[in-house]
């Protein structure tokens, strides 16, 4: 196995020092702009102006780009690309490793969409959860309530959780994959923009990519067999251009999990945007918001300025921080 790293290490290597010849021979075409698909080790999968998913590969000076990076490449005479730079990232977003270091996984992310369901049940505590880790990568978070074909005629308890976050500024999207108007008000949020979509199991995540990617071909990629040998096959984040809108998907396993990784005290408090105004205005500077006198938080809430609820929910999310 092994063996097999190194001969393919040494091949690259190879490959990077002939590609190096060849852009200086001008054997490569024009620089031009394109958007990272999907990241194989020294490979990437890019997608160009006009649309094409192009093999390149990277020059030796460039590590770390991930799926949704903007790069500078150009076309070599065999049609596959190498990757000459790549632009700044506007926004990113990262998990964990197996060692707990956190890794960029996404780049160039507009929104994120937080998929709940009128079945399971949503818990105002995990839409909270979720939307705490969205504000903590400064992406702007969006909530999307999945099969509304299910709801009753009158929305009760769940129609002013809704009207509650609509009230934080945050927007609320109405989905159904068994509806035909389902997808419209999803299309529209979509449109233009890159997105990652997360949620717990069963909100209907999977469905909902179904419809929006109805090809299934576009959604697994026009991708060679030789790349897809990669071992990272399974876990490295893809990106779909979308068939009706010029919106983009990022979607991975582990993309769909974020939101449920460590955060730490200081993340969750910024998290929760109507508390903004209050912070730093607690008689005590280091008040944990508790029981303290003179806490800005609990003179917010008790004023209705904060929804007890919301309250709530950052006291059990700092709790279990503390488990
Ligand atoms: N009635 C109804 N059912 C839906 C809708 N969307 C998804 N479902 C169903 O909900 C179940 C779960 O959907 P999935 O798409 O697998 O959910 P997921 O979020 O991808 O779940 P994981 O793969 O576990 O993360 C499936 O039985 C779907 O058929 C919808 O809009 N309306
Ligand atoms: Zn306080």
């Amino acid at each position: 196995m092994e063996k097999v790293q190194a001969e393919r290490e040494k091949r690259a290597a190879k490959h990077s020092a002939r590609q190096t010849e060849q852009l200086a021979a001008g054997e490569y075409g024009a620089e031009q702009s394109g958007r990272v698909i999907a990241h194989f080790g020294r490979t990437l999968e890019v997608r160009g102006a006009d649309g094409a998913a192009v093999r390149c590969h990277l020059r030796a000076n460039l590590q770390g780009l991930v799926t949704g990076d903007t790069v500078i490449w150009r076309k070599g005479e065999d049609g596959s690309g190498v990757v000459v730079a790549a632009a700044e990232r506007a926004s990113v977003l990262s998990r964990p490793d197996p060692q707990g270091r956190l890794k960029p996984v996404a780049a160039n992310v507009d929104q994120i969409l937080i998929v709940f369901a009128v079945e399971p049940t949503p818990h105002a505590n995990l839409i909270d959860r979720y939307l705490v880790a969205a504000e903590a990568t400064g992406i702007a978070p969006v909530l999307v309530l999945n099969k509304v074909d299910l709801l009753a005629d009158h929305d009760g308890e769940l129609g002013q959780l809704l009207e509650r976050y609509r009230a934080l500024g945050y927007p609320v999207v109405r989905a159904s994959t068994e509806q035909p108007a389902g997808l419209d008000a999803l299309n529209r949020q979509l449109a233009g923009r890159t997105s990652v979509l997360v949620g717990q199991s069963g909100v209907g995540k999977s469905s909902l990519i179904d419809r929006l990617l109805p090809d299934e071909t576009l959604r697994i990629g026009a991708l060679s067999e030789d790349m897809r040998k990669g071992t990272h096959t399974t876990t490295t984040a893809r990106l779909y251009a979308m068939p009706d809108a010029d919106g983009v998907l990022i979607d991975s396993p582990g993309i769909r999990e974020f939101g449920l990784t460590h955060l730490d005290a200081d993340t969750v408090t910024d998290g929760f945007v109507e508390f903004r105004p209050h912070l730093g205005l607690c008689r005590f500077r280091d008040c944990r918001h508790r029981a303290e006198p003179g806490c800005a938080l609990l003179a917010a809430v008790e004023a209705g300025n904060i929804h007890p609820q919301r309250f709530a929910s950052y006291r059990r999310i700092l709790a279990s921080l503390d488990t």
